[in-house]
């Protein structure tokens, strides 16, 4: 069974949070964009470009649905993968860890020259909007809920468990 799965915007810590959970649970880690990449042999940015994002959206639900068959351990997925209908459905019942985090902390986090090709034109401008529109999907999903602003990782790795465990 899966052990949280880690949902919120790009620069929210998803991945970095997730893998150090996973260890302090001494579970297994995952992450939908690994796994993304390992099936289509390349970078998530050169699928967005070379596939299209509704191809890379199509690889995701699949890593999706995929991991919450067989993982069991913490699951880290993109920002996106919750868009689909499907996603939500099969998030639903599950233990969902939504990681919170304001425009500033996350534009700084995600830096300007960014990996994530969505956010490449004009990083703040994109992450603004697509928080706005993704900000209740991440509420609905979300059986626990982490401020992370101005946070260290370490920090809120904790909390994590202990609102696990409750
Ligand atoms: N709480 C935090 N405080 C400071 N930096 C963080 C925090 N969480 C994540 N980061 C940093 O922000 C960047 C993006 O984190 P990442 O885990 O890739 O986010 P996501 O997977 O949600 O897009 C990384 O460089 C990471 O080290
Ligand atoms: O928000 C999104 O739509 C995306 C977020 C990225 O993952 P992170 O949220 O881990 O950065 C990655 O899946 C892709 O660039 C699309
Ligand atoms: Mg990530």
């Amino acid at each position: 069974m899966i052990k949280a799965v880690l949902i919120g915007p790009p620069g929210s810590g998803k991945t970095t949070l997730g893998r150090l959970l996973a260890e302090r649970l001494g579970v297994p880690f995952r992450d939908t964009d690994a796994d993304v990449e390992a099936v289509a042999g390349k970078p998530v940015a050169d699928i967005f470009v070379e596939d299209g994002e509704a191809h890379f959206r199509e690889l995701e639900l699949r890593a999706l649905r995929q991991a919450l068959a067989e993982h069991d351990g913490v699951l880290s997925v993109g920002g996106g993968a919750v868009l689909r209908e499907e996603a939500q459905e099969l998030l639903a019942d599950r233990p969902v860890v939504y990681l919170q985090v304001g425009l500033s902390d996350a534009v700084q986090r995600v830096g300007l020259a960014s990996a994530r090709p969505l956010l490449v034109l004009s990083p703040r401008s994109q992450l603004k909007k697509l928080m706005e529109e993704r900000r209740p999907i991440y509420e609905r999903l979300a059986t626990i809920t982490v401020v992370t602003d101005k946070r260290e990782v370490e920090e809120l790795a904790d909390e994590i468990v202990e609102g696990l465990g409750r």
